[in-house]
């Protein structure tokens, strides 16, 4: 059963998104259009996040106001690119803990090797909110959630600016019980399994690498 796929399609993500897919962003464009796309993306992804209720007084009277219930939240960087959905998710939620997953694509066989892995303990009785920019083949984001699943987490989130079809369905199929928040959805990866249209190489883009 798939819980969900929530494309975020509020018309200020889209234009932001725009901007950020041209080529001739820059560095400095990027990374804050990356951050402001988070933060919108943040929002969905938490959007059911339990409330509870305290005394609270106004300057005009008392009232039992709305507070977040408690649920403990974990971000998980899936290195490099998750790097720039991370500030904005702390932004939100800055007593949040953090993990980091490192994976890098091989390019020839598309399969994702993992060269770092530090999350915090009680994984269990915590919402884990994934983080990678880029859902293509979908290989990292299985991985990735299947680490954190391995590490003993039981509500795993999956948050990324775009998603191919492909990607969506391998996740999916792999991870029915994990809700996936995205900015959009693309047509199609091409013959090196880059996301059409895409936006080229997410990390290369946000550390200004390409060529490197
Ligand atoms: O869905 P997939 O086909 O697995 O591709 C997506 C992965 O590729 C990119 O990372 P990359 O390996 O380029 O690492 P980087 O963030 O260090 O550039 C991206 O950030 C995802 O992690
Ligand atoms: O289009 C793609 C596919 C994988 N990784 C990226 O950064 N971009
Ligand atoms: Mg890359």
């Amino acid at each position: 059963m798939t819980k969900s796929v929530t494309v975020v399609d509020h018309p200020l993500v889209q234009h932001k998104l725009t901007l950020l897919r041209r080529k001739e962003a820059s560095t400095s464009e990027f990374r804050t259009l990356l951050r402001e796309i988070g933060l919108f993306l943040g929002y969905e992804a938490l959007r059911d996040l339990p409330l509870g209720r305290i005394q609270i007084e106004t300057p005009v009277c008392t009232m039992e106001a709305p507070v977040l219930a408690g649920k403990k939240l974990t971000f998980i960087s899936v290195l490099r690119a998750g790097d720039g959905l991370l500030g904005p998710m702390l932004e939100l939620v800055p007593s949040a803990r953090v993990g980091q997953i490192g994976l890098a694509r091989d390019e020839e066989t598309l399969m994702p090797t993992k060269y770092f892995f530090k999350v915090p303990q009680d994984t269990a009785s915590r919402v884990n909110v994934i983080l990678d920019p880029m859902l293509a083949t979908g290989h990292s984001a299985i991985r990735a959630v299947q680490e954190i699943k391995d590490a003993g987490a039981k509500d795993v989130r999956f948050v990324c600016l775009l998603a191919a079809p492909e990607g969506l369905k391998a996740l999916t199929e792999a991870h029915p019980d994990v809700p996936i928040i995205t900015a959009a959805i693309d047509e199609k990866l091409n013959e090196k399994a880059y996301i059409v249209p895409g936006l080229g190489d997410a990390g290369d883009r946000l550390f200004g690498t390409k060529g490197v």
